[in-house]
C-alpha cells in the first residue's frame, strides 16, 4: 500500500505518474481541507464571465519542465482547452514597473537593449560591460543571495530595479535572500568558473563551436518536445493557461485518478506518521494502516510536525525553509477598457517602498467579456512590515484601491472583488536552499525512510516544476 499526502497540484501529479508506474498497486491521496487543488483555485463568474484566480493563472510553455505539463496537459485530453497568449501579444510584449513615480516598459527588444529605457539611467548593454571589467569574485563561493550577485557583476540599478521586481512576480521574495541559485545558478556558475558571465559565456560558445556538437544529441527522451510543446513552439506561445481557469488542471487529474479507481479523501488530516523497518504507520482520522511507501506533497513545514518527534533532526531541517504570506485581491469593473495601457501587468520595486508587489492585467491576457479584471498582489516577504500579523479584508482592500487609483488612476470602486489572504503560500530558496534539500534528501536516504518528498518546498516554485518534482520523485520510487 502506498499513500500521496496533499491533493495540490503536486500530489495529484504524483498520484498520476505513480498509477502509470504502478497500476495495479492501490493507493489514497489524504487532503486536509475540503478541496483539491492547494493554491489553484479559479472562482468563476459565469454570469458576468470572468474568472478570478487567487493563486497562479499563467504557465510557462518553454524548457523541458514546460514540454512535460504540456505532455500531461495532452494525456488528460486538455489540450484543446488551452488557451495560449503568443510572444507577441500586447501581454506578452509589455511588462511594467512602476518606479520613479511611473509605469515603465521593460525592453523587450534588442533595440531596447542599446538604448537607455527609464528607469534605468544607462543602456542596458552597459551591464554586459561591466561584467566583463569586473574580474573574478576575491574568494570562490558556494551560493549568495541573487541581490549580491547581480549587484556585483551588474550594477545596483540592475538589481534594484530589474532583479528585485523580478523576483517580486515569481516568489514574493527580497532578492537580497533569495538564493542566486533559485534563478541564475548557471550564470553564477559560469562566474565561479570563468571569472565572469559574459567571459564564460563567449568561452563556453567558443568550445562548443569547436566541438561541433549538435545540442540536439544531449537531449533526454523526456525533454524532447511531444505534440503540445511542439504545437507551443510552432505558434511562438509566450504563456498559456486553461479555459475557464487554471483550476481546471487539478479537477482533471482528479475526476481522472478517482475513475481509475483512485481513492481521494479531502477534509481529513493525518495525526502520525512513525517510520518503521521498511514501512511507515499513518494515522488518519483514529485510523492506523501500514505503507510500504508514501510520497508527500505537503509543505516542507508541516511534514516537519509529523517527523519531529521520530527524527527532530530531519525536522529542524525541513522547519528552516521559510514561506510569506501573499495578499491577492481580484478586482472587477462591469466596464471595458479602463486600463489606459495593455499589458500583462507592472511590478513594483521593493526600493520603491509601496506596500503592493504588483498588479496583473488579467482582462488584458485573457478574454473576460465586457470587464476589466485586474488583481493586485501584496504582501510576501514584507507582509508585516505593511500590513502587521492579523490585517482586516477592510484594509487589505483599501491600500489595494488607493494604489490602483494612484498608479492606474482608476477612480471607481470595483463591481466586485475578492480578497485572499494566502498564509504561506511560496516557499523561500534563501541562501542555502540547495544544500538544505540535499541535507534533507541524504538524510531520508541514509535513514532508508520509506518517503518520497516532492511539491513546491524542494524543486521549483512554478507549476511546471512541481509537476515535474512529482514525476521525478515517484519514477525513483522503489518498484
Ligand atoms: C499567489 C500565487 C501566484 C502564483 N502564480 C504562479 C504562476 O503564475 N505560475 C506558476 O507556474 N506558478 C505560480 N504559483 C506557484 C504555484 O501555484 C505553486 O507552486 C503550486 O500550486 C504548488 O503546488 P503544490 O502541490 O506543491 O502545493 P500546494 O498547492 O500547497 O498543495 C499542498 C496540498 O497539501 C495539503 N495539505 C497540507 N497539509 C496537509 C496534511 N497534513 N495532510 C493532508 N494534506 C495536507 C494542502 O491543503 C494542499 O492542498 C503561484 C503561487 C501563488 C501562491
Ligand atoms: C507579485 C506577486 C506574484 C506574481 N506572480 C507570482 C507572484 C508571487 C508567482 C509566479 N509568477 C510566475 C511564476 C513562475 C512560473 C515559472 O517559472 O514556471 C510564479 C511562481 C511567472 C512570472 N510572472 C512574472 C514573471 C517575470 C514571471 C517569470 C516567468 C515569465 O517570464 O513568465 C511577472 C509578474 N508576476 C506578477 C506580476 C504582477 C507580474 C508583472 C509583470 C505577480
Amino acid at each position: 500500500m502506498t499513500a500521496i499526502l496533499g491533493a495540490g497540484i503536486s500530489g495529484l501529479a504524483a498520484g498520476h505518474y505513480l498509477l502509470r508506474k504502478t497500476p495495479n498497486l492501490p493507493f489514497t491521496i489524504y487532503e486536509a481541507t475540503d478541496r483539491i487543488g492547494g493554491w489553484i483555485r479559479s472562482e468563476r463568474c459565469l454570469e458576468h464571465g470572468f474568472v478570478f484566480e487567487a493563486g497562479p493563472r499563467t504557465i510557462r510553455p518553454k524548457g523541458p519542465a514546460a514540454s512535460n505539463t504540456l505532455q500531461l496537459i495532452e494525456e488528460l485530453g486538455l489540450a484543446e482547452e488551452v488557451y495560449s497568449i503568443s510572444s507577441n501579444h500586447t501581454a506578452a510584449r509589455n511588462r511594467m514597473i512602476y518606479a520613479k513615480g511611473k509605469l515603465n516598459l521593460l525592453p523587450n527588444s534588442l533595440g531596447g537593449v542599446l538604448k537607455t529605457v527609464p528607469p534605468f539611467t544607462k543602456p542596458l548593454y552597459f551591464a554586459a560591460f561591466r561584467d566583463l571589467l569586473a574580474g573574478r569574485s576575491e574568494t570562490a563561493l558556494n551560493d549568495e543571495s541573487m541581490y549580491s550577485f547581480v549587484e556585483r557583476r551588474f550594477g545596483k540599478e540592475i538589481a534594484d530595479y530589474a532583479v528585485s521586481s523580478m523576483l517580486c512576480g515569481i516568489c514574493a521574495g527580497n532578492a537580497k535572500e533569495i538564493s542566486v541559485k533559485f534563478l541564475m545558478k548557471d550564470l553564477f556558475e559560469r562566474e565561479q568558473r570563468h571569472g565572469g558571465v559574459i567571459l564564460g559565456l563567449l568561452k563556453e560558445a567558443l568550445q562548443n563551436r569547436k566541438k561541433k556538437q549538435p545540442q540536439s544529441d544531449k537531449k533526454s527522451p523526456r525533454s524532447q518536445p511531444t505534440g503540445l510543446a511542439e504545437r507551443a513552439k510552432a505558434e511562438n506561445w509566450s504563456i498559456y493557461s486553461i479555459r475557464g481557469g487554471l483550476q481546471t488542471l487539478p479537477e482533471m487529474l482528479a475526476a481522472n485518478l478517482r475513475a481509475k479507481g483512485v481513492s481521494i479523501v479531502t477534509g481529513t488530516r493525518f495525526e502520525e506518521l512513525t517510520f518503521g523497518r521498511d514501512h511507515v504507520v499513518l494515522r488518519v482520522d483514529g485510523k492506523e494502516q501500514q505503507l510500504q511507501q508514501l510520497v508527500s506533497s505537503i509543505p516542507s513545514y508541516k511534514l516537519a510536525k509529523h517527523v519531529q518527534k521520530q527524527h527532530p533532526q530531519l525536522a529542524t531541517v525541513l522547519s528552516s525553509i521559510p514561506f510569506v504570506d501573499v495578499c491577492v485581491i481580484n478586482l472587477q469593473y462591469r466596464k471595458p477598457d479602463l486600463l489606459k495601457q495593455d499589458g500583462f501587468g507592472f511590478l513594483v520595486p521593493p526600493i520603491e517602498n509601496l506596500p503592493i508587489l504588483g498588479v496583473i492585467f488579467d482582462s488584458c491576457c485573457f478574454d473576460m467579456e465586457d470587464n476589466t479584471v485586474l488583481t493586485v498582489m501584496m504582501g510576501g516577504a514584507w507582509f508585516e512590515k505593511w500590513f502587521g500579523t492579523n490585517p482586516s479584508e477592510e484594509h487589505l482592500l483599501e491600500v489595494a484601491l488607493e494604489n490602483v487609483k494612484k498608479i492606474l488612476h482608476i477612480e471607481q470602486r470595483p463591481d466586485s472583488y475578492k480578497v485572499n489572504l494566502l498564509r504561506k503560500c511560496i516557499p523561500q530558496y534563501t541562501v542555502g536552499h540547495q544544500d538544505r534539500v540535499k541535507a534533507i534528501r541524504d538524510y531520508v536516504e541514509q535513514h532508508r525512510l520509506p518517503i518520497v518528498l516532492c511539491g513546491a518546498s524542494y524543486d521549483g516554485v512554478g507549476v511546471n516544476d512541481v509537476i515535474l518534482s512529482a514525476r521525478t520523485n515517484v519514477e525513483k520510487m522503489a518498484p
